[in-house]
C-alpha cells in the first residue's frame, strides 16, 4: 500500500496514538458503528461490540480488520476470508485480568462459606489462554483443578492441567467457563449448559461466566435461581447483551457488564497486539514498545491469611462496585430491595446505561508490579510470584 491509509478505531480502544506512523485514525463509536464512517477507510479496528459482516463491509475500501480482543464471534471469519481481507485478533490480551477476576470471585465465596481452598475441586470448561491463567492461579492457592476440552482432546494436546469430562467438571464446586462462543462445529458452546445441564447443580456450587452470555441458556438459569436451587452465580456476560435481564441480575450474586478482562493492561496489549500486526501486514516499522502504564504500588501489611490475599487483591479492584453500578443501571436498588422498589426501564435505557458503563469504566490495573513489603506465608508464595508481585522483606 503506498498511500497513507486511513484507520477506522472503535472510540473505546486505548493507546491509539501507537497508530500515528501507520495511517491516519478516526475514531467511530463501536455499537452501532456507521457504516458511512467506512466510505475511504482500509483499516478497521473493532472491539467485541461491532458485528463484522458482509452487511457492514460489502462495497467499502476496508482490506483489514483487526479486533483488539481474545473472542471473534462477533466477526464473520468465513466472510472476510472470501474477500480477502486481512484479520487479526489479540489472543490472550486480557487472560490474566480474567484470571484476577475469578480469583477473587474463588477467594470471596470461599471465605464466606467456609471452604478451606486446599478442599475445593475446581472444573473449567475451555483450557485455552485463560483457562491456563486462571488454572495457575487457583492451583498455586491449593485448589485441584480439571478441565474440560475436547477439541485440545482430539488434538492429543499435552495439558498440564488434568483434562476430563464435562460432566466431570460440573461435579466440581467451583466451575468457570472460557470457552469461545461456537454455533457449529463438533463442539458447539451455545447453551452449552442448558436446562438439564443445569438442573445438576445445586446451591453447595460456584459458577462464573466470563466467556460469553448464550454458553449458558439464562433462561434456564433464572428458572432454577429463582427455585433456590441453582448454584451461586457470577455473571460478566449475558445472553442479549448489551441487555441485562433485571430479574437475572437480582438473582446473581455477583453482575458486572462485561469487564472481567477490563484491566488497562489487557485493553492497551489488545491494541498493541494490532498494532504490531497492522505493521506486518503494511510491511513497515511497528517496533514501538507497548505503553506502560501501571504506577508504582506497595502493600506494606503481611500477607498470612486467605483474607489478607484477597485485601490485597482488592487494592487492584473491588467487584462488589461493579455489581453495585451494574444492579443502579438497570434500575435495581441496593441489594435486598423489594421488586416493588425496581425502576422500570425501557430495553433502549438499560442498553445504553450497560454501554456507557463499559465506556467509563474506571482505571484498573493488574496486580502485577504490585510492591509487598510486609511477611509472606509460604503457602501464598507462589500464587503471588504468578501474578506477578515483587516480595521484598
Ligand atoms: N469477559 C471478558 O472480558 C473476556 C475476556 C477474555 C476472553 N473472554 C472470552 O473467553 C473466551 C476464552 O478465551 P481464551 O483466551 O481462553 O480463548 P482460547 O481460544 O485461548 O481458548 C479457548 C479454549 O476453549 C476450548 N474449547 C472450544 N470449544 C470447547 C468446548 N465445546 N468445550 C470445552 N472447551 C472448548 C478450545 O479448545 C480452547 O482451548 C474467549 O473466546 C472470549 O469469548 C471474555
Ligand atoms: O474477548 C474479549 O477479549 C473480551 O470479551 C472483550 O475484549 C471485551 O471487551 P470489548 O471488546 O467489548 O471492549
Amino acid at each position: 500500500m503506498t498511500n497513507v491509509p486511513t484507520i477506522i478505531a472503535d472510540e473505546n480502544m486505548p493507546a491509539l496514538e501507537l497508530f500515528s506512523g501507520l495511517g491516519e485514525v478516526r475514531t467511530v463509536p463501536g455499537r452501532p458503528l456507521p457504516r458511512a464512517a467506512l466510505t475511504g477507510a482500509q483499516v478497521l479496528l473493532v472491539r467485541s461490540v461491532t458485528r463484522v459482516d458482509e452487511a457492514l463491509l460489502a462495497g467499502t475500501s476496508v482490506r483489514f480488520v483487526g479486533s483488539a480482543t481474545i473472542g471473534t464471534d462477533h466477526v464473520d471469519l468465513d466472510y472476510l476470508a472470501r474477500a480477502g481481507i486481512r484479520f487479526a485478533h489479540a489472543p490472550g490480551c486480557n487472560a490474566m485480568a480474567v484470571a484476577e477476576y475469578v480469583l477473587q470471585a474463588v477467594l470471596a465465596w470461599a471465605l464466606d462459606n467456609g471452604r478451606a481452598l486446599q478442599r475445593l475441586r475446581v472444573g473449567l470448561v475451555g483450557l485455552g489462554n485463560v483457562g491456563r491463567s486462571v488454572a495457575g492461579l487457583l492451583e498455586a492457592v491449593g485448589c485441584t483443578v480439571v478441565a474440560s476440552d475436547p477439541p485440545q482432546v482430539e488434538a492429543g494436546a499435552q495439558t498440564a492441567v488434568p483434562l476430563g469430562t464435562l460432566e466431570q467438571v460440573l461435579a466440581c464446586d467451583v466451575i468457570s467457563l472460557h470457552v469461545p462462543l461456537t454455533t457449529a462445529g463438533p463442539h458447539p458452546t451455545h447453551h452449552l449448559l442448558d436446562a438439564a445441564r443445569l438442573a445438576a447443580l445445586t446451591p453447595a456450587q460456584l459458577l462464573i461466566n466470563t466467556c460469553r452470555g448464550p454458553v449458558i441458556d439464562n433462561r434456564a438459569l433464572l428458572a432454577r435461581l429463582e427455585a433456590g436451587q441453582g448454584p451461586v452465580t457470577v455473571l460478566d456476560v449475558w445472553e442479549q447483551e448489551p441487555q441485562v435481564p433485571p430479574a437475572l441480575l437480582a438473582a446473581v450474586w455477583r453482575g458486572s457488564p462485561h469487564i472481567a478482562g477490563y484491566s488497562v493492561e489487557g485493553k492497551v496489549r489488545g491494541t498493541w497486539m494490532l498494532y504490531r500486526a497492522l505493521g506486518q501486514w503494511l510491511g513497515v516499522d511497528a517496533s514501538r514498545a507497548m505503553p506502560q502504564q501501571a504506577p508504582v504500588r506497595t502493600w506494606e501489611a503481611p500477607v498470612a491469611s486467605m483474607a489478607d490475599l484477597l485485601a490485597l487483591l482488592r487494592t487492584a479492584y473491588r467487584p462488589e462496585e461493579d455489581h453495585r453500578l451494574l444492579r443502579e443501571a438497570m434500575g435495581l436498588p441496593p441489594e435486598g430491595g423489594s421488586r416493588e422498589t425496581w425502576v422500570p426501564l425501557t430495553d433502549v435505557t438499560r442498553g445504553t446505561n450497560f454501554d456507557q458503563l463499559r465506556k467509563t469504566y474506571r482505571v484498573r490495573h493488574e496486580t502485577a508490579g504490585l510492591r509487598v513489603t510486609g511477611a509472606v506465608a509460604p503457602v501464598w508464595q507462589t500464587v503471588l510470584s504468578r501474578l506477578g508481585v515483587v516480595v521484598s522483606q
